[in-house]
């Protein structure tokens, strides 16, 4: 592979004085070019040790130089949607130190995070939230007026194609189109969403980018001129001709109130610097949306020539590009509940399956290969697909809508007010429930238990290993008449061997799986593994210990939970969830029954009431307190004096 363009530039890195943005202002375009290089082989760089979001990157190094070199951030607010482009952003503003600690334990965020940076002005990490946020901020900073340090301020939000399918957008577009509030949007349009992207939105891109070449630098300058024509009379004479004429207006942006520039090419510096500061310097009043073109993965062959761009990739090696993925293990959950959909779905052939631009990462693009006209990707639009499958549901459909537990949390009123309301047969399969590791707080599917419990009429399963999973697809499918749900964890599973097809489920039934007598230990979900090895550590201990999969949290096995209590003197439950889960379904039956009334002792142990940050799941989990260790010493703390008579296990 060549030699990253830097090398072949001037021999003064320029990267290595730039710390943070007003290093790089009184550079020439020639040395922002060069800095762009540098940039660009400093994120491949980085990112083949930390692996991360490769893609979204290397597709907005340009526009990151620019937007850094015409804009006075941190004091012009800058937002990226998603954040999973922010590396170059991060590099350039003070972070290239530990940019290498990316995604890891104590390390930066794999997103912007306004705690990490007075450059983040604005978390992200769930899509298309820029927009709003930025209007937010233009509005106050018009409402303060003198009062806010700089009454000047710009607000530009980047936000990409994908993002821009996501319905929040529109939202906040319907919004600033009607206000007067100075906003500058850049739609980062790659024709690429973490798949290709779909939908009549990014038909409509496709369109007007062929439809209109991109505009060239005059055309550009003598439209803007004519738009905000007095401080930008010199600015067009440099131009040496006004434009043949306006570009037709038209765009569907500029239906919603927006002043349209564009599209131009991304990666032209000579192109974004000019634009940009004729945006910055102008008075326009109300928001603008330039379009800029880009590549995803720009500039790194490798990613170039990948189907996904290297949107998501581990530590690679940066000559080859190849990938240093882990010996294959067992099968992922991901995968399993794939197959496990196929397999129901060659029996019945009302199933279908909704995502929301996540074939991938959910494996219905595996469902997708095997029954085409029955697989739904709506785009980004969590809201959409659930309602979606609502409305298929209504006809005598079998929906199955794959979203992320931390993504289903965008469609929580349709979950309760076309979903649960209407006892519409949608099943809910939530991958990434639980702590996830690298994503971090913002991925974790920590409430789903919490805030599907909540809801009448709903069954709730979680799977404690991977044929479980296969039994509660089946099961799932087999429920006609009401919502479930089911959650599995991100990663592989344990290995088991897999039946051909799921067995549907008692409704309501969880298992025992090993009996004892003085402590019970409750599981829901993969915390089962941990419960065991506490199991026989307490056992260990003499503390003879019954160990139970509830399976179901709605509705919940009162029988097993009754016959848990009455027959221990320590219940403990366990879930990879938020307060307000598992336990405290099974602690508000029990209250109700009388059951706490008698002395037993309960420890509902779920994730802590704070945020858990980025790391390996393991050491997550011991963050939160939710391994066996914990398990144990949870159980042993409940008996108090009991417990202490026995002689820990040498
Ligand atoms: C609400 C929500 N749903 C799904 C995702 C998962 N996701 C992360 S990036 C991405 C694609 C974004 O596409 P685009 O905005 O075009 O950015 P690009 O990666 O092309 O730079 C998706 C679907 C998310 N972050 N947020
Ligand atoms: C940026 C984003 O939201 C997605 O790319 C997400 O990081 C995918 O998560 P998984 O890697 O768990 O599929
Ligand atoms: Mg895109």
């Amino acid at each position: 592979m060549p030699p990253p363009p830097s090398a072949t530039k001037s021999a003064t890195p320029l990267l290595d004085r730039v710390r943070v943005p007003s290093d790089m202002r009184n550079l020439s375009a020639e040395q922002l070019k060069q800095l762009a290089d540098e940039l660009r082989a400093e994120t491949i760089q980085a990112v083949s040790v930390t692996g991360g979001h490769l893609g979204a990157s290397l597709g907005v190094v340009e526009l990151t130089v620019a937007v850094h070199a015409v804009f006075e951030t941190p004091h012009d607010r800058l937002i990226w949607d998603v954040g999973h482009q922010a590396y170059p952003h991060k590099i350039l503003t003070g972070r290239r130190d530990r940019i290498r600690t990316l995604r890891q334990g104590g390390g930066l965020s794999g997103f912007t995070r306004r705690s990490e940076s007075e450059y983040d002005p604005f978390g992200a990490a769930h899509s298309s939230t820029s927009i709003s946020a930025g209007l937010g901020m233009a509005v106050a900073r018009d409402l303060k007026g003198g009062a806010d340090p700089h009454p000047d301020r710009q607000v530009i939000a980047v936000i990409g194609d994908g993002a821009m399918s996501a319905g929040m957008a529109y939202e906040a577009m319907n919004n600033a189109g009607a206000a007067d509030a100075n906003l500058i949007v850049i739609l980062n349009d790659n024709d690429m969403s973490i798949a290709p992207p779909v939908g009549a939105m990014s038909a409509y891109l496709s369109r007007t980018i062929s439809s209109r070449p991109f505009m060239n630098l005059r055309d550009l300058m003598g439209r803007l001129a004519k738009r905000f024509p007095a401080p930008l009379e010199r600015a067009a004479k440099r131009a040496d001709e006004y434009a043949r004429g306006l570009l037709t207006g038209g765009t569907l942006f500029e239906e919603l109130g927006f002043y349209y520039v564009g599209p131009i090419d991304g990666h032209d510096l000579d192109h974004l610097l000019p634009i940009l500061r004729n945006l910055r310097d102008n008075d326009h009043k109300g928001p603008v949306l330039l379009h800029v073109v880009t590549k995803k993965g720009k500039g790194y062959p490798p990613a170039e020539a990948s189907a996904d761009k290297y949107h998501g990739v581990v530590k690679f090696n940066v000559v080859t590009g190849e990938q240093v993925k882990a010996p294959p293990g067992p099968p992922s959950y991901t995968k399993v509940f794939a197959n496990a959909l196929v397999a129901e779905a060659e029996a019945d052939e009302r199933i279908v399956a909704i995502n929301a631009a996540m074939p991938s990462g959910t494996g219905l693009d595996a469902f997708a290969k095997r029954f085409p006209k029955r697989s739904f990707d709506v785009g980004i639009a969590e809201q959409h697909a659930v309602t979606f499958a609502a409305g298929m549901a209504t006809e005598g459909m079998k929906p199955f809508c794959a979203i992320y537990s931390t993504f289903l949390q965008r469609a929580y009123d349709q979950v309760v007010h076309d979903v649960a309301l209407q006892h519409l047969p949608v099943r809910f399969a939530m991958d990434r429930a639980g702590l996830v590791g690298a994503d971090g707080a913002t991925h974790a599917g920590s409430f789903d238990i919490a805030y599907l419990g909540c809801l009448p009429g709903v069954v709730l399963m979680a799977a404690s290993d991977e044929v479980e999973l296969m039994h509660m697809v089946a099961t799932a499918a087999a429920i006609d008449d009401r919502p479930s749900a089911f959650r599995y964890p991100r990663g592989e599973g344990y290995g088991l061997e897999l039946p051909k097809r799921g067995t549907p489920l008692e409704i309501g039934r969880g298992r025992v799986l090993k009996e004892g007598s003085t402590v019970a230990i409750l599981s829901y979900g993969t915390r089962l593994r941990e419960a065991l090895r506490a199991a026989e550590e307490l056992g260990a201990r003499g503390l003879s210990t019954t160990v139970a999969d509830a399976r179901f949290a709605k509705p919940l096995d009162t029988a097993l939970v009754e016959r848990l209590a009455r027959e221990h003197a320590v219940l403990v439950t366990v879930e990879e969830g938020s307060v307000g889960g598992f336990g405290s379904q099974v602690m508000q039956h029990l209250a109700w029954r009388g059951l706490l009334d008698q002395g037993l002792k309960v420890r509902p142990m779920c994730l802590p009431d704070r945020f858990i940050d980025h790391d390996a799941p393991k050491k997550q989990y011991d963050e939160a307190g939710l391994n066996a260790a914990h398990i144990v010493a949870a159980a042993v703390s409940a008996l108090g004096a009991d417990a202490k008579a026995l002689p820990a296990r040498a």
